[in-house]
């Protein structure tokens, strides 16, 4: 049998409505992870875990205790299901479908418009490892391996790097500037720990930017 590869994105959910169906262990991580990502959600559930219920008495969720019911995906951008009766993904998927409404169907695979990836995180760098529904343990695994070789200084880089561009104009300039942080003698100082080398370089870097009139 042959899967179809996953085409990855990252969803900007900031303010988006998201609705989970489901309150057990699976749907608390991806409670969890959407509220991170800023999310309003809504969980349409009979039992919801600790954390769950205690994320709604505190109002960072709306937790309706009660099973999912055909219309509850309505005004939602996003859906995921999650529960332990097989009968609810497909509802909730064909309800989706019916929408236009993304959704993942934990336990149904074939009937998920996107599956979630295995996700690290170190400051504003993400790891997203998918093996297109094959082997989610391996994408775990891959997790960990990845994750432990973001070093402080890939964390350091790429906050610098964003700094410097809501700084500097869009231009080639830029991107050379950019691309040397990263891949020239700056970035290698970093990755030795020679921060104070590195900002008398970008120092320098900088001032012909400027000369140069790139800068604002
Ligand atoms: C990556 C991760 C993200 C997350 O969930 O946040 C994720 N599964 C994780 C772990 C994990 N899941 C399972 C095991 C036990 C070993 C095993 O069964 O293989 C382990 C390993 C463990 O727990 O150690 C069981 C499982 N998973 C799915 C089914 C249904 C089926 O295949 O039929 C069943 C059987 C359920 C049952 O037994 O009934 C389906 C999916 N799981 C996916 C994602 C999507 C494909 C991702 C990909 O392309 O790799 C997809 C298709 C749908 C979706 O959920 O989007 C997360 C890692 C979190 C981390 O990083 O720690
Ligand atoms: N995708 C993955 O990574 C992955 C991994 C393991 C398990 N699973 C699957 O995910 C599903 C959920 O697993 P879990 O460990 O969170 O289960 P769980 O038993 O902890 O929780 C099930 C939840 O579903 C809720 N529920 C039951 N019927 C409902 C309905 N009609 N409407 C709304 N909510 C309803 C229950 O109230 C409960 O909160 C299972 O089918 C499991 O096989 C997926």
């Amino acid at each position: 049998m042959s899967t179809p590869i996953d085409y990855p994105v990252c969803l900007r959910l900031e303010g988006r409505r998201v609705l989970l169906v489901g309150g057990g262990t699976i749907a608390e991580g991806r409670a969890l992870a959407v509220l991170e990502a800023g999310a309003r959600l809504r969980v349409v559930s009979p039992e919801a875990t600790t954390t769950l219920r205690t994320l709604a008495t505190q109002g960072r969720l709306e937790w309706l205790a009660r099973p999912y019911v055909p219309g509850d995906v309505r005004g939602h951008d996003l859906v995921l299901a999650a529960t332990d009766d097989a009968s609810v993904g497909p509802l909730v998927a064909k309800e989706a479908r019916a929408l236009g409404v993304w959704v993942n169907t934990a336990d149904v695979p074939e009937l998920c418009d996107f599956t979630l990836p295995s996700v690290g995180r170190r400051g504003p760098i993400t790891l997203a490892i998918s093996t297109a529904g094959h082997a989610p343990a391996v994408a775990r695994r891959l997790r960990r391996e990845l994750t432990a070789r973001v070093a402080p200084h890939h964390v350091w880089l790429a906050r610098l790097s964003g700094w410097l561009r809501r700084r500097l104009p869009a231009g080639v300039e830029r991107q050379r500037l950019l691309k040397s942080l990263v891949e020239g003698d700056i970035g290698a100082l970093l990755e030795r720990g020679e921060r104070k080398a590195a900002g008398a370089r970008l120092r320098a870097a900088l001032k012909t930017l400027k000369s140069s009139g790139e800068t604002t």
